[in-house]
């Protein structure tokens, strides 16, 4: 990268693009101030350092800030059956790590609420426990995935053509974490799994009780939630995961998720640490105009 030179004949001074060199390393140090007039926050940590008047402090602030502008976003992918437990999880890992989820299921309800046609073809095959077919899901995630430098990315892939399609249109995760929960454990989780149509909360009947009367009144079951359509889901992810997991071999972690959501949150963290030390960054930053 260029550097201020110095030599009298010097007008520019290339990293903050400032005028001249005197007056570019005149400019005392005031965040605000500093962040507008350079180019980036590393051209501001090259002039200040020449300068030799900032305080360590503030060069450490300003050097965490331009390597954190740096760094690359994490990009995960988040999978498992039905009730793993990948939205409790996703909620946890974007509180902590800022990251914005794109839930296949998620782009695939909203489709079915705006009442397009679309819509209406992806509830006939969630209805009986099938995946959506890839004409609909494919350009959603696609363009939802588009709009984000850093993402965490649930339910999808969650076949070998949509694993496929993803690589073949550039996003490539840094991380596959895999769920995996018991058969029974997983049945008895949907069959009570409830939502709060207000707030988006999920509760459950047995293991996590609403905290009023009026919250519980209030519940709705989503309409795949059923015992008889949760054996067609759990057959339709069984079929699919291995041929998944094929493709992201070298960047899985499996997890028991039959724990408390902190114990197995505590191990996604582990993960997601190792990779910010590694020089990802933490925030996803919307790249949407
Ligand atoms: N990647 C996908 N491809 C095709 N269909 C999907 C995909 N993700 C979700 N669906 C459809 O939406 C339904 C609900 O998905 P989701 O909300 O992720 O819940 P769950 O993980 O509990 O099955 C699935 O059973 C399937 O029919």
């Amino acid at each position: 990268m260029a550097s201020c030179v110095n030599s009298p004949a010097m007008t520019l001074c290339p990293p903050c693009v400032s005028p001249s060199k005197s007056l570019c390393c005149s400019i005392s140090f005031n965040k605000s101030v500093s962040r507008s007039s350079f180019s980036s926050t590393r051209n501001a940590l090259l002039c200040l350092r020449r300068k030799q008047t900032a305080t360590s402090f503030q060069i450490t602030a300003l050097a965490a800030e331009a390597a954190a502008e740096e760094a690359e976003p994490l990009r995960i992918i988040i999978s498992g059956a039905p009730a793993s437990g990948k939205g409790t999880q996703c909620e946890l890992i974007t509180q902590k790590y800022g990251l914005v989820q794109i839930s296949a299921g998620g782009l695939l309800r909203a489709e079915i609420d705006s009442g397009s046609e679309n819509g209406r073809l992806a509830k006939e095959f969630m209805e009986k426990g099938e995946l959506a077919p890839d004409e609909i899901l494919v350009t959603m995630v696609k363009e939802a995935l588009s709009k984000q430098n850093g993402w965490l990315l649930d339910g999808y892939p969650r076949s070998l053509s949509q694993a496929t399609s993803l690589k073949r249109f550039g996003f490539e995760p840094d991380l596959f974490i895999l769920l995996e929960v018991p058969e029974d454990i997983l049945i008895d989780r949907v069959i009570g799994r409830r939502l709060d149509p207000v707030t988006g909360k999920i509760y459950h009947l047995k293991y996590s009780l609403p905290e009023t009367e009026e919250i519980a009144a209030r519940l709705t079951q989503r309409f795949d939630d059923t015992k008889e359509k949760v054996k067609l889901r759990l057959k339709t992810h069984n079929r699919n995961v291995r041929d998944v997991l094929s493709m992201y071999r070298d960047i899985t972690v499996t997890i028991k998720g039959n724990c408390s959501k902190e114990e197995v949150f505590g191990q996604i963290d582990m993960a997601l640490t190792k990779l910010v030390k590694q020089g990802k960054t933490s925030t996803s930053r919307s790249l949407a105009g």
